[in-house]
């Protein structure tokens, strides 16, 4: 379990804002932090990271202090055993794959993490090339393995995936869900984007102004309650969900997740990245493939 409950004042350029943070975070989980921009989302994993120090409060990670503002404790950086992943890649440029891998390797360790990391996520091809001649989407592969060398039990992303296109980011979210599994790791992702965030955590926290003002599981935290207003409109199927005798489809539209009850014999029809229409008639709403 990560217990955070701090607060620390930030600087807008609108003025000052108050990060105040309650979180529980239990072992094992997926969990997004979303919100606006200018929310809290990248000061909160830098707090949890250690690169901010809080102004007050309490970090324990599961059952050891990283933080305490009463105690005096603040273990540096390095001790905190977290990996992250940045949008950039932040890669050394003049180091080739495996340099940048090794480069992470504490005093002593054992390069056999490495080897395991290059074939989990299938970098074998690229270890003596230079990050410069790596796509986005491999770089961030490197990123990823690059965070996992010292074995973290927290994997912190921040918006990892957004300077990828659609098909490159669907491939990084398979491999964040292996690793995510494969090491046992409590994984903390600020992202923007909702099927991915679906797809990807378990629970979700909204932050606005420094605080979090709604969380929840991330399929009910984005689904619409609209059922009876006559509707049409369009989108994509991020999830197929059989329960019991019938089927519950989730469709993203715009920006938000409608759930739609079907029957077998239509939702065997679809398939995930389906387009789709979900239309109502009086009450029940519809669902056809395009
Ligand atoms: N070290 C710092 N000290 C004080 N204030 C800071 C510090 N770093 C960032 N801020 C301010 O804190 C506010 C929240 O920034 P943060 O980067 O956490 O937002 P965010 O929710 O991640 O936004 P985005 O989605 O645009 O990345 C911003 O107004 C920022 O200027």
């Amino acid at each position: 379990m990560i217990e955070i409950s701090l607060s620390k004042k930030l600087q807008s350029s609108g003025g000052s804002m108050l990060l105040d943070l309650e979180l529980k975070i239990e072992k094992g989980q997926f969990v997004t932090l979303y919100g606006v921009s200018g929310a809290g989302k990248t000061c909160t994993l830098r707090l949890l990271s250690g690169l901010l120090t809080p102004d007050k409060g309490r970090i324990v990670v599961h059952g050891t202090p990283w933080f305490d503002g009463e105690k005096k404790i603040n273990l540096p950086p390095q001790q905190r055993k977290l990996g992250y992943v940045f949008q950039d890649y932040a890669l050394f440029p003049n180091m080739t794959v495996r340099e940048n891998l090794e480069f992470a390797l504490q005093k002593g360790q054992p390069k056999s993490i490495v080897r395991e990391l290059v074939d989990i996520v299938e970098l074998g091809e690229f270890l003596d090339r230079n990050p410069s001649n790596l796509s986005g989407g491999q770089q961030q592969r490197v990123a990823l393995a690059r965070a996992l060398v010292q074995r973290p039990e927290i994997l912190i992303l921040d918006e990892p995936l957004s300077a990828l296109d659609h098909k490159m980011r669907f491939k990084l979210q398979e491999y964040l869900l292996k690793v995510h599994s494969a090491y046992n790791l409590t994984t903390i992702l600020v992202s923007h984007n909702i099927g991915e965030i679906v797809k990807l955590s378990d629970f979700v926290y909204e932050l606005h102004n420094g605080r979090v003002i709604r969380e929840g599981k991330a399929l009910e935290f984005f689904s619409s309650e609209r059922s009876s207003a006559k509707f049409r409109f369009t989108g994509e199927v991020i999830q197929i969900e059989e329960e019991e005798v019938i089927y519950v489809v989730s469709v993203l539209v715009g920006n938000s997740v409608v759930k739609v009850v079907s029957d077998r014999e239509e939702a065997l029809k679809l398939k995930l990245g389906d387009q789709v229409f979900v239309a109502s008639k009086a009450f029940n709403p519809l669902i056809e493939r395009i």
